[in-house]
């Protein structure tokens, strides 16, 4: 199987064209309710759903060679290597049959989202933003109970801090370019989503 972003089709005139994956990016804070989105998106809009984190700890946990240094990096709130991450997405991508993804939590600094589009040659639609103040955040992930290793308030506040340094610049760069859509993630869960389904759903078939 090809790479993504590498597959080669015939166009309408018989020539090979590359045939892109759409992407769309899903961006906010720790906490903001990316992946509970993502879930909804899935279920109404037939994407598929790679959350970046996810694939770190799942391979963390696969006794790869560099589980120890992701375990270490997710402990400290830091991001790893894109080299590493983008490996991870594109297999999964290659894996899932499918051609639209959201991908969740990625990219994070100005190092994931160039090494992304020089390695996939893949720009995205658009870029998802849940905005959500800290505050809401942190409660919601002193109370998810999920086990994971960095929802405590001291991995917390580090990832605070990495969103606001790192992650907040790459939104910026799709803003000025105008591709990011904002969305007030502080509201209950069917609120955000009706929000959501306004971006996702085609002009055409929205309401009078
Ligand atoms: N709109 C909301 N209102 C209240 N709680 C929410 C809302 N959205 C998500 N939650 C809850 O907040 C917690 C964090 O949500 P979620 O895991 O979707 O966030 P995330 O952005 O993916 O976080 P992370 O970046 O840490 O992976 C979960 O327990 C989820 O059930
Ligand atoms: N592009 C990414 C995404 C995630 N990570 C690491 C560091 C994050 O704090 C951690 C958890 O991510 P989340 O599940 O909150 O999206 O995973 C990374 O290094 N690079
Ligand atoms: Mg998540």
């Amino acid at each position: 199987m090809g790479t993504v972003g590498d597959a080669a089709n015939k166009d309408t005139n018989g020539s090979l064209a590359e045939k892109k994956p759409t992407v769309v990016f899903v961006l906010g804070g720790p906490g903001s309710g990316k992946g509970t989105q993502c879930a909804n998106i899935v279920q109404h809009f037939g994407f598929t759903h790679l959350s970046a984190g996810d694939l770190l700890r799942a391979e963390q946990k696969s006794g790869s060679e560099n589980g120890t240094m992701i375990q270490n990096m997710i402990k400290e709130g830091k991001i790893v290597p894109s080299e590493v991450t983008i490996k991870l997405l594109q297999k999964a991508m290659e894996e899932s049959g499918n051609d639209k993804f959201l991908i969740d939590g990625f990219p994070r600094n100005e190092e994931n989202r160039a090494a992304f589009e020089t390695v996939t040659q893949i720009e995205p639609a658009f870029v998802l933003f849940f905005d959500c103040s800290e505050e809401e955040m942190e409660r919601r992930l002193l109370s998810r109970n999920e086990g994971r290793e960095d929802d405590n308030i001291e991995t917390i506040r580090k990832r605070f801090k990495v969103f606001l340094e790192s992650s907040l610049p790459v939104i910026q760069h799709y803003e000025s370019r105008g591709k990011v859509r904002k969305i007030d993630a502080g509201r209950p869960i069917e609120e955000v989503f009706e929000s959501v389904k306004a971006i996702f759903t085609p002009k055409n078939e929205k309401a009078e």
